[in-house]
C-alpha cells in the first residue's frame, strides 16, 4: 500500500511540474491524465497474470471517463509518464513506453495494420518502443514496431514510420503562412491591364497555344 501512495503522489507531483496550468497537488487530481494513469496500472497487472477480460473491463471503463485515453493493458508504461489532455490518445498493445515521457492529446502509438501483423510471428512486437524522457506532441503518430530513442522529440502532427535516434528531433512541416498584401501590393493586383499589357498577355497566350505545350 505505501508503494501505492508513493506512486501516486510522485504522478501528482509530475502533473504539478509538466503542467504550467495546474499549481498544486490538489489540482492535480482532477487532471484527466490520472484515471487513465492509474487504471492502466491495475489492468496491466490483471492482464500479465492472465485476467484478460477484467482488463479490458478496466481499460474500458478508463477510457470512457477520460474523453478515449486508450491505453491497450497489455501495453508497458514506465515512472512518471505524462499525458497532457489526453483526449484520444491510443497506446497498442505491445508498446513499450519509457520513463519521464511526456505525452500529449491524441498521439498515437499503433500499429501499421492486420495485413502486415498478420504475417509476423506470433507474439511479435507491432507498437513502438519509446524510450525515456522522449516527448511526444499532439498529434504525432508512430506506427508499427520501431523505437524512439532517449530523450528524442517527436514534433505536433509529426507521421513516424522509421526508427527515431536518441536525442533527435522529429518536425513535421508547418502550416504555410500567407501574409495579407500591403494596400499599394493590392491597388496593383486591381490595377487593370492597360492596352499595352493585355496585348503583350495575348501574344504570349498565342505563343504557347502554337508551341504544343499547352
Ligand atoms: C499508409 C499505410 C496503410 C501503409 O501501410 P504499409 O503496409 O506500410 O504499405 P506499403 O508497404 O504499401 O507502403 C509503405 C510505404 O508508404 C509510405 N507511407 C506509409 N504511410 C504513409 C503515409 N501515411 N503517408 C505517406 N507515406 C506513407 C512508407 O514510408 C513506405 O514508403 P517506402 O516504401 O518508400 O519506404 C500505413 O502506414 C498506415 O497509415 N496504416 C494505418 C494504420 C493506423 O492508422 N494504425 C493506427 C492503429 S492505432
Ligand atoms: C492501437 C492499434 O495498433 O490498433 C490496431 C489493432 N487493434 C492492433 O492492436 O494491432
Amino acid at each position: 500500500m505505501r508503494k501505492v501512495i508513493t506512486r501516486a503522489r510522485e504522478d501528482l507531483s509530475v502533473i504539478v511540474e509538466r503542467d504550467p496550468s495546474i499549481r498544486t497537488r490538489a489540482e492535480a487530481l482532477l487532471h484527466p491524465a490520472l484515471p487513465a494513469l492509474w487504471t492502466h496500472r491495475l489492468a496491466h497487472a490483471l492482464y500479465t497474470r492472465g485476467h484478460r477480460q477484467l482488463a479490458r473491463i478496466l481499460a474500458y471503463l478508463a477510457r470512457a471517463v477520460t474523453g478515449g485515453i486508450e491505453i491497450h493493458p497489455g501495453a508497458t508504461l514506465g515512472r512518471r509518464v505524462f499525458i497532457d489532455h489526453g483526449a484520444a490518445v491510443v497506446i497498442g498493445e505491445t508498446a513499450r513506453v519509457g520513463e519521464d515521457v511526456t505525452i500529449f492529446h491524441q498521439v498515437t502509438l499503433g500499429a501499421v495494420g492486420w495485413w502486415r501483423d498478420g504475417h509476423r510471428d506470433p507474439g511479435a512486437r507491432r507498437h513502438p518502443v519509446v524510450g525515456d524522457r522522449v516527448v511526444l506532441g499532439t498529434n504525432a503518430i508512430v506506427l508499427g514496431p520501431v523505437t524512439i530513442g532517449d530523450d528524442a522529440l517527436v514534433g505536433a502532427g509529426s507521421l513516424v514510420l522509421g526508427d527515431v535516434p536518441s536525442g533527435a528531433r522529429v518536425m513535421a512541416p508547418t502550416a504555410e503562412i500567407v501574409r495579407p498584401l500591403s494596400p499599394a501590393d493590392r491597388e496593383e493586383a486591381d490595377r487593370p491591364l492597360s492596352p499595352a499589357d493585355r496585348e503583350e498577355a495575348d501574344r504570349l497566350l498565342r505563343a504557347l497555344a502554337t508551341s504544343g505545350c499547352w
